[in-house]
């Protein structure tokens, strides 16, 4: 058996959890699902889930944040709650199952839309991380963290020409090319405090060379097989 055969990679059985950021049209969403039959050829269990969202409760909680005009205050409580709710019913049972979990957006967003894109305290924001991820049997004082945080990267005007006529905007997707930028910079400050976490993904390029560069940033994690390129 190779070493890159499916069959021979049992790539450890401990839980991974996986999240994906960018800005809106940054083009994450299309790679969720190749990673998703990655694992699963590879033997692994795997949850992909969304925020805000990813349990019953979060979904409501999500068409709400979505839809409803409110304050930066409000998006950062209803956000956490839903973020509340689907650790307690999805995510820590998959990872304590051992499962893959990938998700689409997680606390990082928070910080960059609510944070940079609102002008919303960043300290407040910590607060909230901290009340919402604390997991005491992780260590004293650990916060539950994805262990691998997809960064898609690419350049607003790009993003927005990619959304342009694609789907109906919600009240994120409606904003201008200003508040992009602050988000974008949102998500570089916090890539630039936590790199180890880290994977920026040069996303304006087509997409069988993100797709390429997304695998390779698992499989040099050391969770996917390193020779393929799948999708
Ligand atoms: N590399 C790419 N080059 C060109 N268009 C892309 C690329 N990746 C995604 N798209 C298109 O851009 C739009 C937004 O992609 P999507 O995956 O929905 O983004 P996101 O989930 O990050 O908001 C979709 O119409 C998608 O088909
Ligand atoms: C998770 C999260 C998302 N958001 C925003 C970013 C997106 O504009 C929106 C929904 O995210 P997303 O699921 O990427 O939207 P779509 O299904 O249209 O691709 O919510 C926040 O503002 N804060 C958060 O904490």
């Amino acid at each position: 058996m190779t070493p890159s055969s499916p069959a021979s990679f049992p790539a450890a059985s401990r839980g991974l959890f996986i999240s994906f950021e960018g800005i809106d049209g940054a083009g994450k969403s299309s790679h969720i699902q190749g990673l998703h039959d990655a694992f699963l050829a590879a033997g692994r269990q795997v949850v992909s889930t969304r925020e805000p969202g990813g349990t019953p409760l979060a979904e409501k909680l999500r068409a709400l944040f979505l839809q409803e005009p409110m304050d930066a205050l409000t998006e950062a409580l209803l956000v956490f709650a839903g973020r509340r709710d689907h650790l307690q019913q999805v995510i820590e049972p998959a990872l304590a199952r051992g499962d893959v979990v990938l998700c689409d957006r997680f606390t990082d967003a928070t910080f960059a839309y609510q944070g940079a894109g609102r002008g919303f305290d960043l300290q407040v924001l910590s607060v909230l991380e901290r009340m919402v991820q604390q997991r005491p049997e992780l260590g004293e004082g650990a916060l539950r963290q994805p262990d691998l945080t997809i960064w898609f990267d690419l350049p607003t005007e790009v993003a927005a020409e990619r959304l342009a006529g694609a789907r109906a905007p919600d009240r994120f997707e409606s904003e201008p090319q200003q508040f992009f930028a602050r988000v974008a910079a949102g998500y570089a400050e916090r890539a630039l405090a936590q790199p180890e976490r880290f994977a920026r993904i040069d996303s304006h390029r087509p997409k069988q060379a993100v797709w390429q560069a997304v695998r390779q940033a698992v499989a040099a994690q050391g969770w996917l097989p390193a020779s393929k390129v799948e999708g």
